[in-house]
């Protein structure tokens, strides 16, 4: 199968203006992880140069898993990557905040799937760091971490941005939020969390082998890193678990029951023995398609959480066949399609469809997410100016 090629950003529409920003000093981000979701989102920066943007957003380090390069003054989004690779340091967490000292809010952008930066948020945080993540090992893996993520933006007054880890930006999180903030609660969730097995099972036809539309997913920028992280059900797992944090419930990981697509032997496999082993997938999963499509079904990734019988709430993630009828099935690519049922949404579900996964989208939520940290910083500056002035009034 060919893989398909990585999508270029399309320059800006001619007139583009981008909405204005109250003012503040430069924002100043630290980028770590360029790869797929971090050279996207470089490739947006580069094209908000010269625009009202471009002028608040900074990016003083950037850093993938063995190099770094740091500029207090800025360096050019286009020419990082490069000046990375020719006069980097090596990489180092601890070098991090230091390289974002300066006026202006503090960022760190995480497009890293890494284990050992997503235990730093917190730290980050606690400093008045503010931490806008892709990465699911955040809040997506212990209750302690994500409540220690919680803790330490109360503690440093700090934000955590996490659009991108579910949904690549989707409004998911910000609609369970807002329905939270309405006075509803939150009675199940379910759907279709994973973009590339969404396109995967779109996707495959019963007849060429499966392996090879997982080595088109993986190129076209879908997959994890590793991805068996998604083919083990595990991504998925991490986002049920953020929904379900979101919506109050501090469910622990071992709560969710995975159904893996992986037989167990995978997890002892390096990379490339991994790849080596995707043929075993294809006989299993013929059969399975087969059997949906003998009934008119169709095979789909499904994560659900469910809090409407008494007792804990119960979530699993799996492979289902849905009747054509399933209000889950539809959609197309990489999209993710989630019903969010609540107090005002008792019968008929909220529905909220769209991709969710690929470079453009996850990069564009990231920085969704940091010019709202900038918005609200330049609230609050205001606030407290108009609060200074009105104490002013009243001394006079
Ligand atoms: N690819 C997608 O469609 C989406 C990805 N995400 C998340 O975005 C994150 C990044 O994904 P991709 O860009 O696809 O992965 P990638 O493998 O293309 O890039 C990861 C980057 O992180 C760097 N890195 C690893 N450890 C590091 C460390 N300690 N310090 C600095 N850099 C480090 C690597 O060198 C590499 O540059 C993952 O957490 C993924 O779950 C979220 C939504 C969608
Ligand atoms: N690998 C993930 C990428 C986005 O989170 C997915 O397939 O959804």
């Amino acid at each position: 199968m060919n893989a398909i090629p990585r999508p270029r950003l399309a320059a800006a529409p001619k007139g583009w203006v981008p909405a204005p920003l109250p003012s503040t000093a430069p924002a100043r981000l630290a980028l770590l992880g360029i790869g797929t979701v971090g050279s996207a989102l470089l490739q947006r920066l580069a094209q908000w140069q010269g625009t009202a943007l471009g002028e608040r957003l900074r990016v003083v380090h950037v850093a993938n898993s063995r190099q770094a390069c740091s500029d207090g003054a800025g360096l050019s989004p286009l020419a990082a990557a490069q000046h990375l690779h020719a006069a980097g340091r090596p990489a180092a967490l601890d070098a991090v905040a230091p390289a974002l000292a300066g006026d202006g809010a503090r960022i760190v952008i995480d497009a890293t799937a890494s284990d050992a930066v997503a235990a730093r948020h917190a730290w980050w945080l606690a400093q008045g760091i503010h931490v806008v993540t892709a990465c699911k090992l955040g809040q997506g893996t212990s209750v302690a971490r994500w409540s220690e993520i919680r803790a330490a933006c109360a503690r440093g007054g700090s934000v955590y941005g996490d659009s991108a880890t579910v949904g690549a930006g989707l409004p998911l999180l910000r609609s369970i939020r807002g329905l939270q903030a309405g006075g509803d609660r939150i009675h199940a969730i379910a759907g279709v969390l994973s973009g590339s097995l969404a396109w995967l099972f779109h996707h495959y036809d019963g007849l060429r082998p499966f392996s090879g539309f997982v080595r088109a997913a993986r190129a076209a920028g879908y997959t994890e890193p590793d991805p068996r992280e998604d083919l083990s059900g595990e991504d998925v797992r991490r986002k049920l678990l953020i929904l379900a944090r979101s919506a109050g419930l501090a469910l622990e990981a071992g709560a969710v029951e995975v159904d893996p697509l992986l037989p167990a032997a995978f997890a002892a496999l390096d990379r490339c023995g991994v790849d080596a082993a995707l043929p075993q997938l294809d006989a299993p999963l013929r059969a399975r398609h087969a059997d949906a499509w003998k009934r008119g079904e169709k095979l789909c990734f499904v994560a659900r959480l469910d809090c409407r019988a008494e007792g804990a709430p119960s979530a699993r993630v799996g492979l289902e066949s849905l009747s054509p009828d399933d209000p889950l099935r539809g959609g197309g690519g990489t999209d993710n399609r989630v019903a969010i049922w609540s107090d005002r949404y008792r019968g008929q579900p909220l529905l909220i469809q769209g991709p969710g996964a690929g470079a453009q989208v996850t990069a564009a939520a990231l920085l969704d997410d940091v010019l709202a940290i900038l918005r609200a910083a330049a609230q609050a500056a205001g606030a407290a100016k108009n609060a200074s002035i009105g104490c002013g009034c009243r001394k006079t």
